[in-house]
């Protein structure tokens, strides 16, 4: 049986949304989709997912028979649906209420816990651009508990004032409203503070377990939390943590360690990492944090695929030809040597946040929406990537040749004949039934074009010669197009007849521009906003399990081996600041018959 389920809407009519059933002609769009063997248990929640969003049931619920399955279902609209942000959690939330309510206890505890959040590395880029943000702006946003402590600890000398004046620079308002975001930031900074001390040195943790037991004394009665937020590279995690266990611990409520990536530089250092952490702390109380599992546009790839019947019938290799994954940004390291020129691109970018794209991209179902369902589909996943050699791999690192100034080489801290890739390009082949034969393609670059982080899935040529007589090439792969960052979107890229008296075919694109889309978009949060309320929440999904890791770095580290042991054979194509980055990643997409398709 084929049903047509007409949906239809509009901007310009008076009809209201309680006459749902009633209009069958509209101005406006009418779009017919058409499902093959359908039954009522199949629309029952597509149909009640409509509503939710128009919450309008009682409108649908009387209309709800065989009978009117069988015909036309015209559902109209006298506005864009707006779709509330937590429409899908909200969904989730009903699925199992007993999870709900606990996890509504837990936000109310954590809401009233007294707690001291202490960044370590706090004079450091990630600290100043991402970290004391997001908090303010979880201030701003009345989701901090109401009484906490902030240190910023690093071993840079800094008066409390230089360290507030820094942090201050990058404190904005999400949502511009003037004085009230003044005033806000005027509270906040008297409860960030700064103290200086190594990373190795047991007489300066105790001096900020001193610090921190101050504070705490001021709330006898009550349990008090404390977060240790590690802004620093991975060399740094084992001295922290030993120390953060010998003396840093409180004994008041829990304790969180939230670490960046990368976790080690390969899959050896990050196991001795892993085995060695072990001793100190648990894993309840690790937090592997990558924000990119924190974005908007990540957060909605599942969405996208499980919550939608369109697209999972063609997530194949039968209907896709390839996946490009793409990260670049339009400036360089700008001071971050001390942590980049140790790490490159390969581990600060693709092995964790692409990665993870690509997981969320190219997994399974899950059974449920619980964290250890979603992170066990990732890890199969993940576990069917053939490992990389170095020939998957083009390499580049950038120079300016107006200003040298800026080339990577004449940043403070970078050897003079450093080969640390500040761009790579790569190929994954994926062994298992779904993906086999499908390229994944990754790119990431600094001091590139343009700031930009998208995923592209072309899907396979049309076959027959249909249209041979008015396209003289081949036709171009249709393509869904989802922009990460920045002006999140989704689009789709078709093939269309030109309007008039014209049979000329011409690409156009079904459009999804979250700015349009919707009008609280402006207001979608950071991703580390999200993931620091997380941590404060004890909700792990979004953080990344130790054996994702493992798997992670099973993939990169012969490649990466590789690299090291052949220098020479592996140093970076030089290529020039602000441009496209080296040509031979276009011949490498060339070998798997693909070209890069940014930028439109
Ligand atoms: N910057 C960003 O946008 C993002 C960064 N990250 C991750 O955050 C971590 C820190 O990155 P970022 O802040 O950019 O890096 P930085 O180079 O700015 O390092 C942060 C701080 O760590 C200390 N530090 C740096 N290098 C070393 C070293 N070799 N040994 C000991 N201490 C060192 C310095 O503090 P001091 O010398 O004062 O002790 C520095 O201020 C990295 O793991 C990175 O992957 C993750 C997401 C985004
Ligand atoms: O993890 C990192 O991410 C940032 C880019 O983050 P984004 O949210 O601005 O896309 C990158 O600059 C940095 O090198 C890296 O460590």
């Amino acid at each position: 049986m084929w049903i047509p389920l007409f949906i239809t809407g509009f901007w310009n009519t008076n009809t209201s949304s309680s006459h749902l059933w009633k209009t069958k002609y509209t101005k406006g769009w009418t779009t017919p989709l058409y499902f093959s063997k359908v039954d009522k248990s199949f629309f029952a929640p597509r149909l009640a997912s409509i509503q939710a969003v128009q919450g309008d049931l009682d409108n649908i619920a009387p209309q709800w028979n065989d009978s009117s399955l069988e015909t036309t279902l015209p559902i109209t609209t006298n506005e864009r649906p707006a779709i509330p942000r937590q429409h899908f959690s909200h969904l989730g939330d009903t699925l199992d209420p007993s999870l709900m309510d606990s996890v509504k206890k837990r936000k109310q505890r954590a809401k009233e816990e007294p707690l001291c959040i202490v960044v370590i590395g706090a004079s450091g880029d990630l600290a100043k651009k991402k970290t004391f943000p997001a908090l303010f702006s979880l201030y701003y946003h009345d989701l901090l508990p109401k009484d906490f402590l902030i240190v910023g600890y690093a071993r840079r000398q800094m008066t409390q004032e230089e360290f507030r004046n820094s942090i201050m620079e990058s404190l904005t308002c999400r949502v511009i409203d003037g004085p009230q975001c003044q005033r806000k930031m005027d509270e906040f900074l008297p409860k960030c503070h700064y103290m200086s001390g190594m990373y190795d040195r047991t007489e300066d943790f105790v001096r900020l377990d001193q610090f921190l037991n101050n504070f705490e004394q001021s709330f006898p009665n009550t349990r008090v939390d404390r977060l240790y937020y590690l802004a620093v590279p991975s060399q740094v995690f084992e001295n922290v943590v030993h120390h953060v266990h010998e003396s840093g611990r409180t004994q008041r409520g829990w304790n969180r360690i939230v670490m960046e990536k990368p976790f080690g530089k390969d899959i050896t250092s990050y196991l001795q990492l892993r085995n060695s952490l072990r001793n100190c702390i648990s894993e309840d109380e690790i937090y592997r944090i990558d924000h990119y599992l924190g974005k908007e546009l990540v957060q909605n790839l599942m969405v996208l695929r499980f919550a939608n019947y369109l697209f999972e019938p063609l997530w194949n290799r039968d209907h896709i030809a390839s996946i490009q994954i793409v990260f670049k940004e339009n400036f360089g390291v700008e001071g971050r040597a001390g942590y980049f020129d140790e790490y490159g691109i390969i581990r600060d970018i693709m092995q964790n946040h692409l990665l993870q794209v690509m997981a969320l991209l190219g997994m399974e179902q899950p059974v449920t929406l619980h964290a250890e369902d979603i992170r066990d589909e990732k890890v199969k996943f993940l576990r069917s990537i053939r490992p990389l050699k170095a020939s998957d791999f083009v390499l580049g690192q950038y120079r300016d040749r107006q200003n040298p100034q800026r080339s990577y080489l004449s940043e403070p801290g970078v050897m003079n004949d450093s080969h640390t890739p500040t761009f790579a390009a790569c190929v994954f082949q994926v062994d298992n039934r779904r993906w086999s034969g499908v390229p994944f393609l990754m790119k990431a670059g600094k001091a590139l074009d343009e700031r930009k982080a998208e995923i592209r899935i072309q899907f396979q040529s049309v076959p027959g010669g249909l249209f041979s007589q008015v396209v003289s090439s081949h036709l171009p792969h249709n393509e869904l197009v989802i922009i990460v960052q920045p002006d999140e979107a989704i689009y789709m890229r078709i093939l269309s007849k030109a309007p008039g008296f014209t049979s000329r075919l011409e690409e156009a694109r079904l459009n999804l521009f979250y700015r349009t889309a919707w009008e609280d978009s402006k207001d979608i949060p950071d991703a580390y906003e999200r993931l620091i309320l997380d941590v404060i929440h004890g909700e792990k999904s979004l953080f990344i399990r130790d054996d994702e890791l493992e798997v992670a770095w099973n993939i990169f580290t012969p490649s990466l081996k590789e690299m090291e042991m052949a220098q020479d054979s592996w140093k970076p194509i030089l290529y020039d600041y602000g441009g496209r980055g080296p040509i031979e990643s276009d011949y490498l997409a060339a070998k798997y018959a693909v070209q890069w398709s940014e930028g439109d």
